[in-house]
């Protein structure tokens, strides 16, 4: 199998053209784990196909490093347009993208032939709580308590898609991610499991985020971590609708507009090409 390792701000992935390539899709999650393994495989937080659409330009897929498939994914998604408009395979600067969390349109600046920066447009926020999902009574989560080995943390729950429990916090470098993480990950309050963001609010524009990704565990950055958590902020009168998420692979800009869509602009990198045994 052909393969291109790409970056977005350190989230890393396995793209696989499966317009050339012919995969088995039932043997993906093995496979996914296969690749994306550190010691074992090529390394990478996910494993993502691009496969024929069939509304749209391209159908995405994107597979956790455990194996467990995600509805969505921001950073995958920017590598995604990067790739499919580098390589000619859509010649146009806005792409229509179908995923599980339906269709998302990414946008190219390009220059000098080359793809500088993608702004995505990731949807609506589904705040709902039978939208996340998360057990308990109809209406938004916002600021509620929840009880985590003995220990009550503030969540507020947003899916751009795929499930977020955001959490905000004093200082984000305090936080033990790796012990608090998998308890919210794995809460049974999350029937599907949830992405988690730890949230330091710096100004009006401007957070700190550390997340905790199902299904991958600490990454760099998240994409739509970032989304919920510029829409929790807001919700939650910390911020205002246009904010600077500062992750520890860099940032990336949100804006959820008037028109209650939420924006994503950051990069996109390719590290290497390469072939894997199938
Ligand atoms: N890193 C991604 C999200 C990948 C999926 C996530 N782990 C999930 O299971 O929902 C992003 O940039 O959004």
């Amino acid at each position: 199998m052909l393969f291109t390792k790409m970056h977005g701000l350190g989230n890393d992935f396995v793209l696989v053209n499966c317009f050339e390539e012919k995969l088995d899709l039932e043997q993906a999650p093995a496979l996914a784990a296969r690749v994306c393994d550190r010691y074992l495989g090529v390394g990478a937080d996910g494993l993502i196909l691009l496969l024929p659409a069939d509304n749209g330009d391209v159908n995405m897929r994107i597979i956790n490093s455990d194996g467990s498939e995600a509805e969505m994914c921001g950073n995958g998604i920017r590598c995604a347009a990067k790739y499919l408009y580098e390589r000619g395979l859509v010649k146009k600067d806005k792409i229509q993208v179908q995923t599980l969390a339906g269709m998302i349109i990414p946008e190219l600046t390009i220059e000098s032939g080359k793809v500088k920066l993608v702004r995505v447009d990731m949807g609506e926020p589904r705040l709902e709580r039978p939208e996340i999902p998360m057990e308990g009574p109809p209406g938004k989560v916002i600021n509620e308590p929840l009880l985590v080995d003995g220990k009550t943390y503030h969540v507020t729950a947003v899916s751009m898609g795929n499930p977020h429990c955001v959490i905000f916090v004093p200082d984000a470098e305090m936080v033990a991610l790796r012990e608090v993480g998998p308890c919210i990950e794995k809460h049974r309050a999350f029937p599907n499991k949830t992405n988690v963001e730890f949230i330091q609010v710096l100004s009006r524009q401007e957070v700190i985020m550390k997340v905790w990704e199902r299904g991958a565990g600490e990454t760099m950055a998240c994409g739509t971590g970032a989304c919920a958590s510029a829409v929790a902020s807001a919700l939650n009168g910390h911020t205002g609708r246009r904010v600077t998420v500062h992750l520890k692979g860099g940032d990336l800009l949100i804006e959820w507009a008037e028109n209650n869509h939420v924006y994503m602009t950051g990069p996109a990198e390719e590290v290497f090409t390469g072939e894997y045994p199938v």
